[in-house]
């Protein structure tokens, strides 16, 4: 029966046969990938459910590739779960692949560009359309009598039924050229690329069998090629390998399939605990974003096996959500085969084996922020954000994670740690401060920093969205609280407060008007001490949101209650120094001041009519 592809699927197909892309033999990696998952899926059945144990008695698994020159064709075999027929009509009718999703959503529509997302991200098994004109999948379920032809030219696709002996499925691929269907290429490929897949790879390949001079045959004598079926790739567990025998070459390799991402990755951090608790883990940090970093239904990057048995790739659990960037592989040797979700979540040596990996990632983040600065930057770029998060709410790992922070600041170029920060603290200094607020520009303008340009006190200034939410609850670092300048009480020495006790007085009768002038939009108006150019600042009670947290709690949907900032006034600024001899503007000059402070914060001005009045008054007089 002749069905129609997606939509998507139809844009995805045309991209792959009409973008000129350099990279093709990648379709090999895809194919065999898939071929692979099949097997672990029934690898896993097989183990688990007493249904698939008979069906599975004397099962080799395996994958079987065959060229054939004269046909123009390649097929791609595999034993494992096979496809029925409402099997073939979801998976290769429409997107499963969540990798290719996200490639989609990339597109640019520059067809240069384009073209090499494909070998960023892999897309699966419509990748063969760059070899193939048409392609036909064989397939049958484990367990089931009948079989299916699934078969399309890419424009559309034909499903009926066919005969083919024991499960699993062919992949045939009707080639465009010659050259994927040469063995001795394909070989390479497979060395390539898919070296380390679990399960024996094997293709025909042609060997040179050496001349024997007492032969009679003309053939025999000279030397000649001859077929063999032969095993091409490894198929050994990586993880499992000690990591002297691997070469960063086979860690990419292996990474590559597993991530669809060509790129090496900046980090491989390779484990293998005995004792008590045995397991192996294999972990990569990417050196590109995944596209799904920051969706909710982000793909966990982590496969548990449990003694090298594939179980899932859908447990967001084994890693804490602020590591979800982490690719990789957990191989875990004491834990039943059917681990259900409640094992996943409840289990000790699960649990275990988490925090041994959260502590190895750590360790090596540690390890390239120390050792190469550069690249642990380039690591910050790509996945501080998401590392921040772990400083959400309570974490048992925030000290690790502060650690491994890096943050502009309002006196060093470039980006400090904290421990950079510590060690540069002056003299007599006890907490680490910090400014939030969303644009970097108006932080670093901002009058609350003056105080500490003054005392020569270096601030962080955290622009990051996530920032506002996270900064006020990472509490402390190594002994130092870590402080909301905007929240923070000036600490005053003996001169400094009498000098401000006097000008209180001094500032009583301004002071009161303006509270009159502010009374339903400030908590206060007081004389500062943390002011030496700006005429004015808003700060916020202790316990109070500032105004970026305010602005990041609305867009989530809460609205402040009650929230009132502080005006602090510089007394010894030009403005009021007038202001005294001309009372009368006082009420004006309140709420020009304040609407000027909440700019400078990044606020907006609530009445503008308001602001603009008081504006013109104080603007005629002064004409
Ligand atoms: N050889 C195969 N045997 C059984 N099912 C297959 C085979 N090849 C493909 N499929 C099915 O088709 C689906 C789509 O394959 P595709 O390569 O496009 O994406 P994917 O493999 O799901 O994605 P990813 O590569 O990100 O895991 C697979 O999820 C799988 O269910």
């Amino acid at each position: 029966m002749k069905h129609e592809f997606s939509a998507q699927v139809g844009e995805l197909l045309n991209l792959m046969i009409h973008s000129l892309y350099s990279n093709k033999e990648i379709f090999l990696r895809e194919l065999i990938s898939n071929a692979s998952d099949a097997i672990d899926k029934l690898n896993y059945l097989s183990l688990s459910d007493e249904k698939y144990k008979s069906i599975c008695e004397n099962w080799r698994p395996r994958i079987d590739i065959k060229c054939d020159k004269e046909a123009k064709t390649l097929t791609i075999s595999d034993n494992g779960i096979g496809m029925d027929e409402a099997d073939l009509i979801a998976n290769l009718g429409t997107i499963a692949n969540s990798g290719t999703k996200g490639f989609l959503a990339k597109l640019s529509g520059d067809a240069k560009k384009d073209s090499a997302l494909i070998g960023q991200f892999g897309v699966g098994f419509y990748s063969a359309f760059m070899v193939a004109s048409k392609i036909e999948v064989k397939s049958r379920k484990a367990g089931e009598e009948k079989a299916f032809l699934w078969s399309s030219d890419a424009k559309s696709y034909d499903i009926s039924e066919c005969q083919k002996d024991g499960f699993g499925t062919d992949v045939i691929l009707h080639l465009n050229d010659d050259e994927f269907a040469e063995s001795f290429r394909i070989q390479n490929i497979i060395k390539k690329y898919s070296n380390h897949i679990a399960y024996p790879i094997f293709a025909d390949i042609d060997e040179w069998v050496a001349g024997d001079p007492n032969a009679s045959d003309e053939k025999l004598k000279n030397g000649h090629y001859e077929s063999k079926n032969t095993q091409i790739n490894k198929a050994s567990a990586i993880w499992q390998m000690s990591r002297s025998q691997l070469k960063e070459s086979d860690y990419n390799e292996f990474y590559a399939g597993l991530s669809h991402d060509s790129s090496a990755p900046l980090a491989t951090i390779h484990t293998k605990a005995e004792g008590t608790l045995e397991f192996a883990t294999l972990f990569f940090i990417p050196s590109t974003e995944p596209f799904d970093l920051f969706r909710a239904d982000y793909q966990s990057g982590v496969k548990l096996y449990v003694k090298r048995v594939f179980i899932t790739d859908d447990a967001k659990e084994l890693l804490p959500s602020y590591l979800r960037f982490v690719k990789g592989v957990m191989d875990v040797e004491d834990l039943p085969l059917n681990v259900s979700r409640e094992i996943l979540q409840e289990n000790r040596i699960l649990a275990n084996v988490k925090e041994q990996s959260i502590k190895k990632i750590f360790a090596e983040l540690e390890k390239m922020m120390k050792n190469d600065r550069a690249k642990y930057e380039k690591f910050w770029q790509l996945f501080g954000k998401v590392l921040k998060e772990g400083l959400y709410g309570f974490n048992s790992h925030k000290e690790q994670i502060l650690k491994l922070c890096l943050f502009k600041s309002s006196q060093k170029e470039g980006l400090i740690s904290l421990s950079e920060y510590k060690e540069a603290m002056a003299a007599g200094q006890k907490d680490i401060y910090f400014i939030s607020g969303s644009s970097e520009g108006l932080l670093r303008t901002s009058p609350l920093l003056e105080s500490y340009k003054k005392r020569d006190i270096n601030v962080l200034i955290c622009d990051g969205e996530i920032d506002n939410i996270v900064m006020p609850m990472a509490g402390e670092f190594e002994g130092c609280a870590i402080a909301n300048i905007a929240n923070q009480k000036a600490e005053l020495s003996e001169d400094e407060k009498k000098e401000q006790e006097n000008a209180t007085k001094d500032a009583g009768a301004i002071i009161s008007s303006f509270k009159e002038s502010l009374k339903d939009e400030v908590k206060d108006v007081k004389i500062s001490s943390r002011l030496t150019d700006s005429a004015v600042c808003l700060v916020f009670d202790e316990n109070d949101p500032d105004y970026a947290t305010q602005m990041l709690m609305r867009q989530m949907g809460h609205e402040p209650k009650d929230v009132k900032p502080i005006l602090e006034l510089n007394w010894n600024h030009e403005i009021f120094n007038k202001l005294k001899d001309n009372a009368i503007l006082a009420p004006s000059m309140a709420k020009v001041l304040f609407g000027m402070a909440k700019i400078a914060e990044g606020a907006s001005i609530e009445n503008p009519s308001e602001f603009n009045k008081a504006l013109e008054k104080i603007l005629s007089k002064a004409l």
